[in-house]
């Protein structure tokens, strides 16, 4: 039987994007590994993952249990929380850095502070996202619950397909319309909805020229220059051409986000706070085997950057320099 959708299309935002669907596989289907071995995105349904998750994290228990120590808050003056790397932007301790300022402002928030302004919001405020790596500021309840996630389903994903280390696990608690803005992560994930619903959009490393990622220095390195809300096809032409995948995340879903792959994420609107934990995994040991991978080329694109910024030092002599190697040599 199908269930009833808990969700509209009118809850999504409306982007000028050709959008074909992800997949979505009960746990037990071997279709899964086959899709992770081809380093394609996948949701994984029906599995017991984040079970607990689902179970217990609502926003009044996450209220009483996660924990009294002041969490990580983004706060936006827009829907979009664009990620920056601080150690990208010019200060008083980083000569190197670029003139920048962010579009968001990190602070420490305690949740019943959180929840309180979640709760009292208005047009007008700061939107909110809580963003907490689970560490040992998280109270018992919830590190318990972490610790009966499907450990011997996620480990073994995670050996069968050759991944490294698992590197951290964010919880996140977004108002609902939040957007986190087109970007890809040099980990693999597993991206796990315990409570509301997310709209995901991704789109294959292969999508690189459509995408225009900032260049490697900036602070909005790995994120797209592209506004979804508003795309400037005069300076990002192939943007046109971008093909993305979309799925909407449901509670107990796992998202398997590969590495390098393009995302989007966005919180439904007038769907509620939403709450998602997700499971970030170095690179394994790769070896390099032809034809090479699409990733492995985009990670190639980013170590040709930084050595030439290292010895160009100016950024402006880049596309010179790479345009007079390429243009009627190599193209
Ligand atoms: O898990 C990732 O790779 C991310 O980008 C997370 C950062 C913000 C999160 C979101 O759901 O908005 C997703
Ligand atoms: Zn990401």
């Amino acid at each position: 039987m199908c269930e009833e959708k808990q969700w509209n299309s009118t809850q999504l935002r409306r982007y000028d994007l050709e959008l074909e669907q992800i997949p979505r596989l009960y746990y037990t289907d071997p279709k899964i590994d086959e899709l992770i071995s081809l380093n394609k995105p996948v949701v994984i349904t029906g599995s017991n993952i984040i079970k607990t998750a689902k179970a217990n994290w609502t926003p009044e228990y996450l209220e009483q249990n996660i924990g009294n120590a002041g969490h990580t808050v983004m706060l936006s003056k827009t829907h979009k929380f664009k990620y920056f790397d601080e150690s990208k932007v010019l200060n008083k301790n980083n000569p190197h850095g670029i003139e920048f300022t962010p579009p968001t402002r990190k602070t420490k928030m305690k949740i019943g502070e959180f929840m309180r302004k979640l709760r009292e919001w208005k047009p007008g405020n700061d939107r909110l996202y809580l963003q907490q790596p689970l560490n040992n500021t998280i109270g018992d309840l919830l590190v318990r619950d972490f610790i009966n996630f499907d450990w011997e389903y996620i480990n073994n994903k995670q050996s069968k397909h050759n991944w490294g280390p698992l590197t951290s696990n964010l919880i996140l608690i977004s108002q609902e319309g939040n957007v986190t803005p087109c970007h890809y992560d040099e980990q693999q994930n597993f991206f796990g909805q315990a409570y509301g619903y997310k709209r995901c959009i991704l789109f294959p490393p292969s999508d690189f020229e459509c995408l225009y990622p900032h260049p490697v220095y900036h602070p909005h390195d790995r994120q797209s220059m592209v506004d979804f809300d508003k795309p400037d096809y005069t300076r990002f032409p192939r943007f046109k051409f971008a093909k993305g995948y979309e799925t909407v995340v449901e509670p107990g879903d796992v998202l398997y986000i590969p590495i390098y792959w393009w995302h989007h994420i966005e919180s439904l609107m007038r769907g509620g706070p939403t709450i998602s934990v997700n499971f970030w995994y170095k690179v394994g040991p790769t070896s390099l085997e032809y034809p090479l991978k699409d990733h492995q080329k985009v990670s190639i694109t980013r170590n040709v950057e930084k050595m030439l910024l290292e010895v160009l030092q100016d950024p402006k002599e880049v596309g010179p320099l790479l345009r007079s190697m390429v243009l009627g040599r190599y193209t």
